[in-house]
This record gives C-alpha cells, structure tokens and sequence, in this order.
C-alpha cells in the first residue's frame, strides 16, 4: 500500500492512499481522513460513496468534510467509486464503466471480471481500514447520487453491519430510472428478479433491521424527476413504517455546493450513532 498524498487539515490529516484491491482484482484509491486522537485510540468510520464520474478526490476536495468529521471526532473513508486500469473493462459513457460502478457485484461479462464493488466498500475495504488504520468497527455509510444508492443498499443488505445511513440526492429505486436500468443491464443482465436485490426501494420491505434513513434533496436538482424520485422510496418506507426522513431544499441542484451545504447535519446523525 502506498501512500500518495497527506495533508494537514483541521488538526488531523487527510490522506490519499493506493492499495491492490483482491476483490477487484486492480489498483484502486482511497482517501481517509483522521482527526487527531489520543495515542492508541480508535476512532469509528463514516464510509462516503460518490456519484457517477466521480474519483476519491471530488468528496476530499469539494464537500468540507474534514471539519465536520474533526469536531465529532470521526475517521472518514472516501474510496473510488469503479475499478479501474487499462484491463478493466469500460465503456465510454459516463455512467457505465469506469466511474460507474454503481456498487454491485456485476455477473455479466466483461463486468463480471472486476465490477465487484459492493463486496469492496463492504468487506474488502473496512477490513484493511480497521487493520491498518486507528479505526474502531463502528461503521457507518452515505453517500451521493450513485452513491447514495450504495449507501442505502450496502445498510439494507446487510444489517447490523452499519449504524447510521444517509444520502444526497439518492437513486432510490434503479429499477425504475434510466441511469439504473442502463447500469443493471449491463452489469446483471436481463433478469429484472436479480436486478430487486440492487434496488433500495425494492429491498425495503425485507429489511430485517429498521436503521433510519436520512435523505436530503435539492428541488432545482435537475436529475430529480428523470432519474433520482426519492418519494419512491419514502411512499414505500411510509408504508412499511420504516423511518424515513426526507428534507427537500427549494433551489438547491446536484452538486457538491448542495453537499456541501447540508453534510454537518449528516455528520451530526451519524455521529450520534456511532459514538451512542
Ligand atoms: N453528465 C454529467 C453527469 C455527472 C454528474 O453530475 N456526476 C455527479 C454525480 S451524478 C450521480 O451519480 C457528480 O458527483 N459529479 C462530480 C462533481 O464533482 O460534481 C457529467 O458528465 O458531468
């Protein structure tokens, strides 16, 4: 594992590291961010999971996260969001392919191959954080727009596992929306049964554990109505009792000024489970 970069931020340090990713079979970064700590102590880990297009870098750099996961005295774990490399196969498209992995585990060739990116953010990854970093095992997930969908599946498929969710700007429900029917014909082929155990909204009603969804929404987000339809996801939640909170902000788009206007109160509400 090397380490590419390191800075000082808000009393802790913020690094960028590449690892060679078993799961994925091929080289990938993540960025950790660690506030200061008493030696020895370990601290639990919020894991980020970013959109299409997206590298480690855009939640480092864009959404103010250090000083938020500084004041409530938590790790932060922003990984890329594909495999990549010249032997991982790619499609040039922004939302297939590298950059697009939508954190599933694809069964459909080429994908197949290396698009295992929910057994990554799930398994494979903590397990080196909590190993070689000063992370405790409480862990929790949110993410953004993609990766809002990875956050959400990666706590409904496997409970107990996380104790806080929450999302910007989410895919509810893939099934139902462009940019998922596009990534789960791919990566899962055509059967839409395989597709449900990918899909939040669809999962929902099996869900053995009912951890609380937060959810924040810009109405001037303009993948709102084609692709994002969060009242999805919060009709079914309703139905089922589940706790769902869903803010929707006038104004407000996709972009990480949107994340970034809204994340101390994630922090906040994961912050509250992790250290409870
Ligand atoms: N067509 C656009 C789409 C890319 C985009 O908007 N990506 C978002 C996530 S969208 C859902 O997963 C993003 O986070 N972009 C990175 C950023 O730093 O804003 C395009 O190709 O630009």
């Amino acid at each position: 594992m090397d380490r590419l970069e390191t800075h000082a931020a808000f009393g802790g340090t913020q690094e960028v590291w590449k690892h060679t990713s078993e799961v994925l079979g091929c080289e990938m970064n993540f960025g950790i961010f660690t506030p200061a700590r008493e030696p020895g102590e370990r601290l639990p880990v919020v894991y980020w999971l970013s959109g299409l297009t997206c590298s480690e870098q855009n939640f480092i750099t864009k959404a103010g996260a250090q000083a938020y996961a500084a004041q409530h005295r938590v790790i932060v774990v922003a990984p890329d969001t594909s495999p990549r490399g010249e032997g991982v196969a790619d499609d040039p498209a922004y939302d297939l392919g590298q950059g697009a992995g939508f954190y599933l585990n694809a069964t459909e060739a080429p994908w197949s191959a290396h698009y295992r990116m929910h057994d990554y953010v799930v398994q494979e990854l903590p397990a080196l954080i909590e190993a070689d970093f000063a992370a405790s095992d409480r862990r929790s997930v949110m993410g953004h727009s993609m990766g809002g969908h990875g956050a959400l599946v990666a706590a409904l498929r496997n409970p107990g596992r996380y104790l806080a969710v929450s999302a910007f700007s989410p895919i509810v429900a893939p099934m139902q929306v462009p940019w998922g029917e596009k990534a789960f014909s791919a990566y899962l082929g055509p059967d839409r049964a395989a597709w449900a155990e990918w899909d939040a909204t669809a999962l929902l009603a099996g869900a053995t554990e009912r951890l609380p969804i937060l959810i924040d929404q810009g109405e001037a987000d303009s993948f709102l109505d084609g692709q994002l339809k969060p009242w999805l996801l919060a009709e079914e939640a309703a139905r089922l009792g589940h706790p769902l909170r869903l803010r929707r902000h006038p104004g407000y788009d996709h972009s990480y000024y949107f994340i970034a206007s809204f994340l101390g109160d994630h922090f906040a509400h994961h912050a509250a489970a992790l250290h409870g």
